[in-house]
């Protein structure tokens, strides 16, 4: 089944998925969890790549948070409840999925294997899962589309200054179907991530960034500073050509010109949170985009509970940054999400092992889930409720306030 192309039937229809192998590694044991995965990424990338793909900003500080934030939460399971069949699927966005995890955009993809976006796309559609796209693919979206035709895929959306330019981008995925626009909401310049700038970061000078290729090739958006150069060629890149002047009035512009649904991604507080609904988003990303960007940021699960709170249930809310395990997607939906999303796990998927790789991280993640779901006796995804988690040691809980409204 690997490297195949995904049928349209199958794509479609994203609450079914196909079970896959671990991939066969030479002299390594088969990975168990996506830690393992990241040590094998580790060992098989060329470092620069490696550092860009990895590091967060500064002290990376958040980044060690966002993992540790989940791991503080821990369960108020409920037993003898009948959990012989679960029913894991989910509906995001108004997408029917295989249960209720996406896979958040992460740039130049074919730096961790050749295929790149392809090979991802192909994985998302076989496992039933959403794909977030990123503006700065390495594969221009209309072949990733091509790739997995019809399965559900956000676009990920950074605002050039040129606005012809992102509007060109706006339709091009419109018309290629994609369901939403991820606008990144915290990069209006690039976090200081220190192994890019020991590393002098810069893409390999074979690939692109193939959005942009067609647009302008003669320009910088499709190449980096080449190597050699001093620092991140990325920071160079982003300061060149991202919008720093970028602000909530531009949503009213991007509404104007697109009917694609936009999730603000990138939001960490309840005060952003009301101005995200005010200005017309249809979802929110709790995200600190993987500790890349503000050192020092709240981890997002710790986030999440005021951005849900704010929002009163009247546009889904997502969280990422840091997810590693199925039951820290169990915590993000008890603390309100509508779904949790992923970023460098499959990424490493990507660099062990394709679209294998990237398919049995997911499923992976979904055996934990469900697993985590079954000891905490919920039958379906709706069953996970705030009362299943609480922060830190086990503080006790008013168990006399829950009892009352059993009664
Ligand atoms: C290598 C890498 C590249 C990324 N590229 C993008 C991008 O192009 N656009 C974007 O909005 N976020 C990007 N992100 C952030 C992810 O969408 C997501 O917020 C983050 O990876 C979640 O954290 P996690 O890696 O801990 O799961 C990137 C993250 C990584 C690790
Ligand atoms: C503007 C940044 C480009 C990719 C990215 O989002 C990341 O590396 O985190």
């Amino acid at each position: 089944m690997v490297g195949t192309m995904v049928s349209q039937a199958e794509a479609r229809s994203l609450t079914t998925y196909r079970t896959v192998d671990p991939p066969t590694l030479v002299g390594s044991a088969v990975p168990v969890n996506v830690y393992e995965y990241h040590a094998l990424a580790k060992a098989k990338l060329p470092a620069m790549v490696y550092g860009y793909y990895a590091s967060g900003a500064d002290d990376m500080q958040t980044l060690k948070d966002n993992e540790e934030g989940f791991k503080r939460l821990r369960f108020r399971p409920r037993v003898l409840i009948d959990v012989t069949k679960q029913d894991l699927t989910a509906v995001i966005m108004g997408t029917a999925t295989s249960f209720p995890m996406v896979l958040a955009p992460t740039a130049m993809q074919r730096m961790a294997h050749p295929e790149g976006e392809l090979a991802t796309a192909r994985a998302a559609a076989a496992q039933g899962v959403i794909m977030g796209l990123s503006s700065w693919s390495t594969t221009a979206l209309e072949d990733v589309e091509a790739e997995a035709p019809g399965s559900p895929k956000w676009f990920q959306l950074y605002v050039y200054k040129d606005r012809a330019i992102t509007l060109e981008l706006v339709r091009r995925a419109e018309r290629q179907g994609f369901l939403a626009i991820a606008l990144t909401v915290d990069t209006p310049r690039l976090g200081r991530r220190e192994a890019d700038i020991r590393n002098s970061f810069s893409l390999p000078p074979h690939l692109t960034m193939a959005n942009f290729a067609a647009i302008d090739p003669s320009r910088e958006q499709g190449k980096m500073t080449g190597p050699g150069a001093k620092g991140s060629g990325l920071a160079s890149y982003v300061a060149s050509l991202i919008d720093q002047s970028l602000s909530w009035k531009d949503i009213q512009w991007l509404k104007e010109n697109s009917k694609m649904p936009i999730l603000a991604k990138g939001i960490e507080t309840a005060e952003d949170a009301v101005l995200a609904m005010e200005a017309g988003c249809a979802g929110i990303i709790v995200s600190n985009h993987g500790a890349r960007q503000l050192d020092g940021v709240v981890s997002t699960i710790d986030a999440l509970e005021e951005v849900v709170q704010a929002v009163r249930g009247r546009i889904p809310v997502f969280v990422d940054s840091g997810v590693r395990r199925g039951t820290d997607i169990v915590k993000a939906l008890a603390l309100g999400a509508s779904g949790a999303c992923i970023g460098r796990p499959y990424v490493w998927g990507l660099a062990v092992a394709g679209q294998q790789g990237v398919e049995h991280v997911i499923q992976m993640l979904r055996n934990e889930f469900a697993l985590a779901m079954a000891l905490c006796g919920c039958v379906k995804v709706s069953d996970i409720k705030r009362d299943m988690v609480i922060r830190d040691v086990y503080a006790p809980y008013d168990v006399q306030a829950q009892l009352k409204s059993k009664m």
